[in-house]
């Protein structure tokens, strides 16, 4: 096979983590490495292989520590984990997670329905985890959800989301990744946000997280591309959801954002046959 150009796109394959958090079913953990490790050879080199949260919140990523210690670790591939606090963050440090993630709201009534609390306190539970990650030298990336509309408090104003993406860039977060959580985006909603978050923030610390609940996301890739930002979330075979956000649907699918970035002429790094096998455990896990 002729060698790949570097990746001028990077994709952020969150499918094992949240494209399975909200199943019905329980996905076993040897399920979830054999996904993982196929990701691995597909090319990934940023990969969301589960969440340390709590189990009464979310049990389908109970088994977090035994499906990290189960992985066959690529080398050049970081396997990151969701960290809502410090429980959260020694619990994904034991358990040798390459780099974890905080994640925020950018409307009230999500913060309280998905963390129990306010956002304020939430940046409060965060600012532990932050300075032992810094100690440790673990790199931490932001979630910022509900960043267009929130089923709970309505359309999120631009404004809003841009001041809660520097407040996660200053706590020291090196990236933040844009939560379209239920999939209420378009273009014309995107276009405002995107032009008041690059106001202040360079398009080389956002990325875009599109959830495909109207088939729209393909869209939101597009203009994000446009506007310069180079890093995408997406779910191997669309899985996804969100527990505490009614209406969410799976995550915009691997492969059509793969599509997208072809389209344009970039280069993403990732085989597409060894796509194909990680698609078929995907449909195999979710047919439990
Ligand atoms: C933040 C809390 C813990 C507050 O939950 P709480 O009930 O307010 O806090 P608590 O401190 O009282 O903890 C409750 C219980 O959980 C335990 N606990 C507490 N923390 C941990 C931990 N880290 N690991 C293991 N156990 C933990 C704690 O010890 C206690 O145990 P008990 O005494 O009842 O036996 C809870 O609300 C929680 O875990 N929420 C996570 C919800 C979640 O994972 N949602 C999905 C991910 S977000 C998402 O999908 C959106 C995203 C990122 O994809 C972007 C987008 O699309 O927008």
């Amino acid at each position: 096979m002729p060698p790949q150009a570097p990746p001028e796109v990077t994709l952020f394959e969150v499918g094992p983590r949240d494209g399975l958090q909200s199943r019905g079913g329980m996905v076993p953990a040897a399920g979830k490495i054999a996904l993982i490790d196929a990701l691995s050879r597909s090319g990934f080199r940023r990969i969301e292989a589960t969440s340390f949260v709590s189990p009464r919140w979310v049990p389908q990523m109970a088994d977090a520590a035994e499906v990290m210690a189960g992985i066959v670790r690529a080398p050049g591939v970081r396997y990151a984990a969701l960290t809502p606090n410090l429980t959260g963050f020694e619990r994904a440090l034991a358990a040798g997670c390459d780099e974890v993630a905080v994640f925020a709201s950018a409307s009230e009534g999500f913060s309280r329905a998905n963390l129990n609390c306010s956002i304020e306190d939430s940046f409060a539970r965060f600012a532990p985890v932050l300075e032992a990650a810094r100690g440790a030298g673990v790199p931490v990336r932001g979630y910022l959800s509900m960043v267009i509309s929130c089923p709970f408090d309505g359309p999120t104003a631009p404004g809003a989301v841009a001041g809660w993406t520097r407040r996660l860039i200053e706590a020291g977060c090196y990236e933040v990744s844009l939560g379209d959580t239920i999939g209420a985006g378009t273009p014309d909603t995107l276009e405002p946000l995107l032009a008041a978050l690059l106001d202040e923030t360079p398009p080389d610390r956002l990325a875009g997280h599109f959830h495909d609940t109207t088939g729209r996301a393909a869209e939101l890739v597009e203009l994000s591309l446009e506007r310069g930002l180079r890093t995408f979330d997406a779910s191997v075979a669309g899985l996804g959801g969100c527990p505490y956000a009614p209406g969410a649907r799976g995550n915009v699918d691997t492969r059509s954002v793969l599509e997208v970035i072809e389209a344009y002429g970039l280069a993403h790094g990732i085989d597409l046959g060894k796509l194909a096998e990680a698609e078929r455990i995907a449909h195999e896990l979710t047919s439990i």
